[in-house]
């Protein structure tokens, strides 16, 4: 059992408007209590137009729950419309900013260039990246995920210094099972996950690679999240479809009593 503090972020995705965004932190607050927080991270990442909603009632109720966005332009201002930057975000006060989710590596074409852009980003701006990596269902099946996903942790930390390395979260995702109800088992999970590790510390050494969490998403529920938790390498989760369901939310982070 390692000593890092497990993350449990909820990925709204385009879901819940800011009055929607409202009631289910609210609903969020009521079902967690203080011991809660103290054995795991509680995050959500709702869309941008719910981030002053949520801030609002975070700070007003002082709640323990932290939030972050979805997305972080590789800019920090000017002449790129319809963006939103790290310092607009840390106005907010946000703690997360996700990097390179496989679905805006799919649907915008973003590389891992740009995911090393604006990992830099969230780092010059005292947020924390959640960067997402993971293979499509083509590479899984040809049996390459370890080299593929190990590519893509490579990318997103090109020249990331070890001491903003060692805060980063890793997101394994496999494509295949985002959305699909179809949840990589834990030992996938594992196999991945644990690669990962390995090359961090490779490129950093074993005490940085130690520090760094490293979260399994795609179709987790209350009823596997505990058996991937279980794994050594697996620090948390990030969560789509199922953490728009506040009850199933605060389940999994009580992944323990599962
Ligand atoms: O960011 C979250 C992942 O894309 C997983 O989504 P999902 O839990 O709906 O499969």
């Amino acid at each position: 059992m390692s000593d890092r503090m497990p993350l449990m972020a909820g990925n709204w995705k385009m879901n819940l408007n800011h009055l929607e965004a409202i009631a289910h932190v609210q609903k969020l607050a009521f079902g967690l209590a203080d011991k809660d927080y103290e054995a795991v991270e509680v995050a959500v990442l709702p869309p941008f137009t719910d981030l002053r909603s949520v801030q609002t009632l975070v700070d007003g109720d002082k709640l323990k729950i932290k939030y972050g966005a979805q997305d972080i332009s590789a800019h920090d201002s000017g002449a790129y419309t319809g963006e939103i930057s790290g310092p607009m975000l840390a106005k907010l006060r946000c703690a997360y900013a996700v990097v390179g989710h496989s679905e805006r590596r799919q649907y915008h074409d973003e590389t891992d260039e740009l995911c090393n852009a604006k990992v830099k980003a969230a780092f010059r701006n005292d947020l924390t990246p959640i960067l997402c990596v993971g293979e499509g269902l083509d590479v899984r099946k040809a049996g390459n995920q370890v080299a593929h996903t190990l590519a893509q942790v490579d990318g997103g930390l090109r020249d990331v210094p070890a001491e903003q390395a060692e805060t980063i979260v890793i997101a394994y995702e496999p494509v295949w099972a985002i959305g699909t109800g179809e949840v990589a088992t834990p030992e996938d999970a594992q196999e991945v996950c644990g690669a990962i590790r390995g090359r961090l510390a490779e490129l950093y050494g074993q005490e940085v690679a130690d520090k760094v969490r490293i979260q399994y998403g795609g179709s987790v529920k209350s009823g596997n999240v505990a058996a991937i938790m279980a794994k050594p390498d697996v620090d948390g989760a990030l969560i789509g479809g199922a953490s728009l369901d506040a009850d199933e939310f605060v389940k999994i982070v009580r992944f323990r009593d599962q």
